[in-house]
């Protein structure tokens, strides 16, 4: 039995919950902010009350693997636990690892965080295709057998990013167009939805790229980065219908208290639709 697929799940949970992705990026100095110690016993705390405050109510969450990774196989264990919790309460859980190697152990990759009996399984997981795009096939591959999605960097939202993804291909697309129509490539035909997604910042202004991917478009850099829900419409264009917010530090500096995590994606999230509606 096929499971349905991500970009299916992904457009119902948008529409019936909005468009915005909480990202969970326990850094040291929320820690400290939320009175906590940069110890796992913080780290799990924090964890914890960012998926009681939003998983019952936001489509997405995005754990930052790297802030868990900083604890080891207990800072692991915590992450395991927060994907398990916030898919049981309705969130889709958007692992942010971005990674990226040779296929043959990028199958290792995909089976880490896409095969259904992995203890890290997640509904999409973000990968670089700076190894060349062919290369993630075995992700692109186990995504499909399990219903999940994967979100490919194009156009980072860094300001060192462009060097590398503005250069040019040898028939003169960009580095970033020319991994946006692989993406639409593999999303031929998806209905409503593909469940290959893009990354694209929503700081970069006018993105001067084609995004009709018929996929997601995360888009981080809203509040921290400088970036807010009012610049979607000109970096995205017609396809910011399809856009993720993605929005980490803005909102989980509004904790501890679960209102005022609460409080804040609510206001983000009225704002995008404004923004999107407006244009
Ligand atoms: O893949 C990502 O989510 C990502 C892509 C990108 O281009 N820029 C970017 O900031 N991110 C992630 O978004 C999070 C930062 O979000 P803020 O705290 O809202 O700035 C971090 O986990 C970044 O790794």
């Amino acid at each position: 039995m096929i499971p349905e697929p991500f970009g299916a799940r992904l457009r119902h949970a948008m529409d019936t919950r909005g468009p915005l992705c909480v990202g969970i990026d326990p850094h040291a100095s929320l820690l400290t902010a939320w009175g906590l110690n940069d110890d796992v016993a913080g780290l799990e705390h924090f964890t914890r009350t960012v998926v009681e405050a939003l998983a019952d109510r936001v489509a997405v969450l995005k754990p930052q693997s790297a802030f868990f990774e900083r604890f080891g196989s207990r800072g692991i264990a915590v992450l395991e636990k927060a994907v398990e919790e916030a898919r049981a309460a309705g969130a889709l859980v958007l692992m942010d690892a971005k990674r990226g190697d040779i296929g043959s152990t990028m199958g290792a990759y995909a089976a880490t965080y896409l095969d259904k009996d992995s203890p890290l399984f997640s509904d999409a997981v973000t990968v670089s295709p700076y190894l060349g795009f062919g290369s993630l096939r075995p992700a692109l591959d186990a995504a499909v057998l399990s219903g999940a999605g994967v979100f490919v960097l194009a156009l980072t939202s860094n300001p060192e990013g462009a060097e590398v993804q503005r250069a040019t291909a040898t028939d003169g697309r960009s580095l970033a167009q020319l991994m946006l129509d692989h993406m639409a490539a593999e999303n031929e035909g998806a209905t409503p939805l593909g469940s290959v997604g893009a990354v694209v910042g929503a700081t970069l202004g006018d993105a001067g790229v084609n995004l009709a991917i018929n996929g997601p478009l995360l888009a981080p850099g809203i509040g921290a980065q400088g970036a807010t829900p009012a610049d979607l419409p000109g970096v995205f264009g017609d396809a910011v219908g399809n856009v993720v917010p993605s929005v980490s530090r803005g909102v989980l500096s509004r904790g501890p208290d679960v209102a005022g995590l609460r409080a804040a994606a609510e206001r983000l999230t009225d704002e995008v639709r404004a923004a999107v509606a407006g244009r």
